[in-house]
């Protein structure tokens, strides 16, 4: 607000002036037309006749008539100070009439300058001095026939052209003031109109920073800032229109994500659940193929290897045992075991089967080396055992087996037939084993419940 007053006073104060120094100018120069073109009419107003009488000395009432006739040209106008009429022949100034306040010699220094110039329409003094000092402003006037002969001055009061300037400062003053007060009332209502329309946009751009409802437009008045509320309104539209519209994308692409991640989750439960049952499943399969795999090399009744595991075995057990001090064998034969089956029912024959291979566990130092060969046949592989232990060994287990008692038959004696064999160096393990097998049969022939060692070719008997 102070600089919009400091502008206007700034304003309105260099455009006062300049009005106020043209005005000045204007008045001066048209008070100085004023007082030479009355000046000019002095010539046209005194009569020749009287001035002469009266420059002559002919006639002594023509002063009074040239008075009367300088009278009525000072009374066209009020402001004059005085009128002179000065005889100029001969080049000394003689006052011949005069009105007024005259200065005592009839023209004053500057009127004889302005006198001696020579001008024939008049001459006029220096307005802007008189109006400085405040003196009188005088016109001189050379006139007459032939040569110049009379000079006529006319001065205008002092305190006249004052008051025309104290009239003008006045009125430019007021002039001045007035502008001010205009001004100020014009753009205290331009600002107010202004401000309003400042604050409703500010009102906006709150309303649409803080996403409230847009206010109630002003009334148009067909300005500028109207259009720029309009076009803000237009902007403020399409701003919301925008972020709704990336609202709802962004709530729709929340809830997509939303399901995605669900489905995601959903997927990764089920992934898991089936993996878990996949792996469960490989676990189960891979015990079942293990129980498969040991039930394939192993006995369900005895437990001990089957005779295809032993067979399989038996190779990479004569080749681990090579130079560590012999590699035997022994074949092991229920004897009539028809007859206890018979005698006994098969469950029995069954648990006189396990009760053996009890025993054959019990004697051998590794599971993998004791197998069901057959029916009622065991297979006892001793690798680095030479022949006298193995048949040692054999008679042990003969001897376990007569004296052990079968579950639930606690009066049957069981007893076995063994043979034994040594693999001998270079010979092929089927000619051992069949070397074996006759070993057993020997000890059947010899009445069972015996221990036949073959020695090569050659078989013992041993108990
Ligand atoms: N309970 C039972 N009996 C079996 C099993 N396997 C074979 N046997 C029986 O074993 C008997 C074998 O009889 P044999 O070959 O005549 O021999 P043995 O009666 O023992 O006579 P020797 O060997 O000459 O002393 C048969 O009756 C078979 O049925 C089995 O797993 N359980």
């Amino acid at each position: 607000m102070l600089s919009h007053l400091a502008v206007i006073l700034v304003g309105a104060g260099t455009l006062g002036l300049y009005l106020y120094f043209a005005a000045v100018a204007q008045l001066l120069e048209s008070v100085g037309h004023r007082v030479l073109d009355n000046v000019r009419l002095m010539p046209l107003t005194l009569v020749s006749a009287d001035l002469d009488a009266l420059a002559d000395n002919t006639d002594a009432t023509a002063k009074t008539r040239v008075e009367q006739q300088l009278r009525r040209l000072m009374d066209v106008s009020g402001d004059w100070a005085s009128a002179t009429l000065v005889d100029v022949r001969g080049g000394q100034p003689r006052r011949l009439a005069g009105l007024g306040n005259e200065p005592a010699e009839g023209l004053s220094p500057e009127e004889r300058d302005l006198w001696r110039s020579g001008a024939q329409r008049g001459v006029l003094g220096n307005v802007g001095e008189a109006a400085r000092e405040r003196t009188e402003l005088s016109a001189v006037v050379n006139f007459g026939s032939g040569e110049l002969r009379y000079v006529g001055v006319l001065r205008l009061d002092a305190a006249s052209l004052q008051a025309s300037l104290r009239f003008l400062r006045l009125s430019g003053l007021l002039a001045f003031l007035f502008g001010i007060l205009l001004a100020l009332v014009t753009s205290r209502l331009m600002a107010e109109r202004m401000q309003r329309r400042i604050e409703a946009l500010g009102q906006r751009c709150h309303a649409l920073a803080s996403g409230q409802e847009m206010p109630r437009g002003l009334p148009a008045i067909g300005d500028e800032f109207d259009r720029v509320i309009e076009e803000f309104d237009l902007v403020a539209q399409r701003l919301r229109q925008t972020a709704a519209e990336r609202e709802s994308a962004l709530h729709a692409l929340t809830e997509s994500n939303a399901r995605l991640e669900s489905r995601v989750a959903e997927r990764t439960r089920e992934i898991e659940a089936a993996s878990g049952q996949l792996k469960a499943e490989i676990e189960n399969r891979l015990q079942v193929e293990a129980l498969l795999a040991e039930a394939a090399l192993t006995d369900p009744l005895t437990s001990l290897l089957n005779r295809r595991a032993m067979i399989e075995m038996l190779a990479q057990a004569s080749s681990d045992s090579r130079g560590q001090g012999g590699f035997c064998m022994l074949l092991a034969d229920i004897d009539h075991f028809k007859r206890i089956n018979d005698n006994y029912g098969h469950n029995v024959g069954d648990k006189a089967l396990v009760a053996v291979a009890q025993q054959l566990d019990a004697l051998q130092g590794d599971s993998r080396h004791a197998a069901r060969w057959g029916g009622e046949e065991f297979f006892l592989v001793l690798p680095g055992t030479a022949l006298t232990d193995a048949c040692r060994r054999a008679e042990e287990l003969r001897s376990r087996v007569e004296k052990m008692t079968v579950p639930a038959a606690p009066g049957l004696r069981v007893t076995i037939s063994v043979g034994v064999a040594e693999l001998q160096s270079g010979e092929p393990l089927e000619d051992c084993l069949r070397r074996c097998d006759q070993a057993l049969y020997r000890a059947k022939d010899a009445g069972r419940n015996t221990v036949v060692a073959a020695r090569g070719n050659l078989f013992a008997t041993m108990s």
